[in-house]
């Protein structure tokens, strides 16, 4: 676990010291879009076209914010066009690794042995945490982006005339209510559980806890008139919420102490995070083994001794 200052690797845990004790995300760096035509997007440079077999995807299967776009390729049917490398569980001193393990799929590209040496590949001087989703270009030898909820915009649609599935989850219709959704789940469900674990004071994670809570009570509300959020249609808003709530039983309820109640606990909750389960190559995304060992072996400062529990018994199926 560390960062990258001025491309030199080192090893320190998030600093929670100066905020009160409780955690802040950082914003992510780099911030071009892939476009039909090369146009630039809605921040960044253009030059980044789409195109099959030019892109390359760094995820890890862990972590909640890559596994938003491991669907939306699935979603869209760019397996082919996309490839993808799958770091280790294990986030170490040397942070996401691509040590042998299984389910790791090596970097075909430069042959990393660290994703640092991906952000350093791109930017030889760059200062941050070295995150996944990394969206890369083969053929300008950079990183695209590695903010999640923009590789899913692009995903979403940016390859639609070169043979992408039909499909939008952005639609314009609804997309002034998917933003609202999307700030007020981000803020205090997706980062909310983030907040609540990595909090250092009681008072910073009782500040986390409770939003938390009152959103998942608020969506148990709203998914009694709606079968997805906005309505018939799953949107963007809805797979943004569903690696999240696949996570928080066998995770966040114990290693972040989130756990005034599951997801087993909310009756329609539960059964819409299983509908949506249930769609076609969803299911093969989810990788319940990566998830357990990677949150409660890669906190070792939360789990010290790295103990990973057996339970609980989900009522799902997923890869083990
Ligand atoms: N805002 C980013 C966040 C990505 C993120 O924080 N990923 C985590 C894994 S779940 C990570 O790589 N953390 C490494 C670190 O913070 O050093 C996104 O949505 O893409």
């Amino acid at each position: 676990m560390g960062l990258l200052v001025d491309g030199r690797w080192q090893d320190q845990w998030y600093d929670t010291a100066k905020s009160g004790g409780r955690f802040v995300r950082q914003d992510s760096a780099f911030r071009n879009w892939v476009t039909p035509d090369g146009a630039p997007g809605p921040s960044g440079t253009g030059g980044f076209r789409a195109e099959p077999g030019r892109y390359h995807l760094y995820v890890s299967l862990a972590c909640p914010w890559a596994h938003r776009a491991l669907i939306f390729r699935a979603l869209k049917g760019l397996e082919s066009a996309i490839d993808v490398s799958v770091v280790h569980w294990l986030m170490a001193e040397q942070g996401w690794s691509f040590a042998a393990g299984e389910g790791v799929v090596p970097d075909p590209i430069g042959g990393a042995r660290h994703l640092h040496e991906v952000y350093t590949r791109a930017d030889p001087a760059y200062s941050g945490r070295v995150t996944v989703p990394v969206l890369w270009d083969k053929q300008s030898g950079t990183i695209v982006n590695n903010e999640s909820s923009e590789i899913i915009r692009m995903l979403n649609s940016a390859f639609d005339g070169v043979g992408a599935k039909p499909g939008d989850y952005y639609p314009q219709d609804l997309r002034i209510e998917i933003d609202g959704l999307n700030e007020r789940i981000y803020a205090t469900v997706n980062n909310g559980v983030y907040r609540a674990g990595f909090a250092t004071t009681q008072e910073a994670y009782e500040e986390a806890v409770a939003p938390l809570f009152e959103t998942l009570d608020w969506l148990e509300e709203r998914l009694s008139s709606r079968r997805f959020l906005t309505g018939e249609r799953i949107t963007e808003a809805d797979w943004r919420l569903f690696t999240t709530l696949i996570r928080f039983d066998p995770v966040y309820v114990g290693h972040f102490k989130c756990n005034i109640r599951r997801i087993a606990d909310y009756p329609r909750l539960h059964a819409y995070m299983q509908s949506l389960f249930a769609i076609e190559g969803v299911a093969a995304t989810v990788n319940f083994d990566h998830i357990k060992r990677h949150y409660y072996q890669s906190h070792r400062n939360l789990n010290p001794s790295g103990i990973v529990p057996v339970g609980p018994e989900l009522d799902i199926q997923g890869r083990a």
